[in-house]
């Protein structure tokens, strides 16, 4: 069993380029336990870091470890502890809900995966497909792995954002109920304060802000959100 002590992961001097821009520059961050909220405007490195972090990308420089693995070489005992949830358009339109509820029941367990099908208040939609669904709806269903699986660490992109007011409220209430000793990491570009144990904030790649929940910081870069989209992009989920 882990100590709630010990980070989740290390970063230490991670850069990662691409052939016209640097994503990452020489990001040095510990990610502890619990909730963690990944803070940044567009742009500013967060799915970049995830994808490191789950082993999709190589970093250019630098050493990151994972509950102890190095994501990109190690991803296969990786994932039996971690779990990233990326995008509602990972799952086929065609398919319907009930049949991926049947799926993951036989990964995952039938138990499970009833609970979080009723904490996402999925009961009534399980006869329709994928590409019936809306936006909210779809998410929700993707919701369904990270809350049944049981994984240590699920990293998680935006999983608010363009949802309505509905959706917003059953996933965040369905996030809520996971066990403490899952660590939970969100990346976001609106600062939510949900339980955040350790907030990250990223600017340009770099690393602008580590530490509990900062509502000063928070409010600063909501300030400088506001300053560089006109308000407009601020005020969207
Ligand atoms: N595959 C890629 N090829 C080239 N550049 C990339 C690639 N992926 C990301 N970038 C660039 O790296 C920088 C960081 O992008 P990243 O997607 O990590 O930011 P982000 O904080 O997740 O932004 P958003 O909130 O818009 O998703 C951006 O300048 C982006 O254009």
């Amino acid at each position: 069993m882990p100590k709630r002590s010990e980070p989740v992961a290390t970063v230490k001097n991670l850069t990662v380029k691409f052939r016209y821009n640097v994503a990452l520059e020489d990001l040095t961050v510990e990610i502890g336990r619990g909730r963690v909220l990944l803070l940044g405007s567009n742009g500013s490195g967060k799915t970049t870091l995830m994808r490191v972090l789950s082993g999709l990308l190589r970093p250019t420089r630098g050493t990151v470890r994972v509950l102890g693995h190095d994501p990109f070489r190690e991803s296969g005992e990786l994932y039996s502890k971690m779990l990233y949830s990326r995008d509602v358009e990972d799952i086929p339109y065609m398919l319907k809900v009930s049949t991926v509820i049947d799926m993951l029941s036989d990964i995952y367990g039938d138990s499970k995966v009833d609970k979080a099908v009723k904490l996402l208040k999925l009961e009534e939609h399980t006869f329709k497909r994928i590409g019936e669904l809306s936006k909210g709806l779809r998410r929700r269903v993707s919701m369904i792995e990270p809350l049944s699986s049981g994984r240590e660490l699920i990293l998680m992109d935006e999983p608010f954002s363009g949802l309505d007011a509905e959706s917003r409220i059953i996933i965040a209430r369905a996030l809520s109920d996971l066990p403490k000793k899952t660590t939970l990491v969100i990346a976001s570009h609106i600062p939510l304060n949900m339980g955040i144990d350790q907030m990250i904030v990223l600017e340009g790649g770099k690393l602008s802000y580590n530490g509990p929940y900062n509502d000063e910081v928070a409010r600063k870069y909501l300030a400088w959100m506001e300053e560089l989209t006109g308000g407009a992009k601020a005020q969207r989920a």
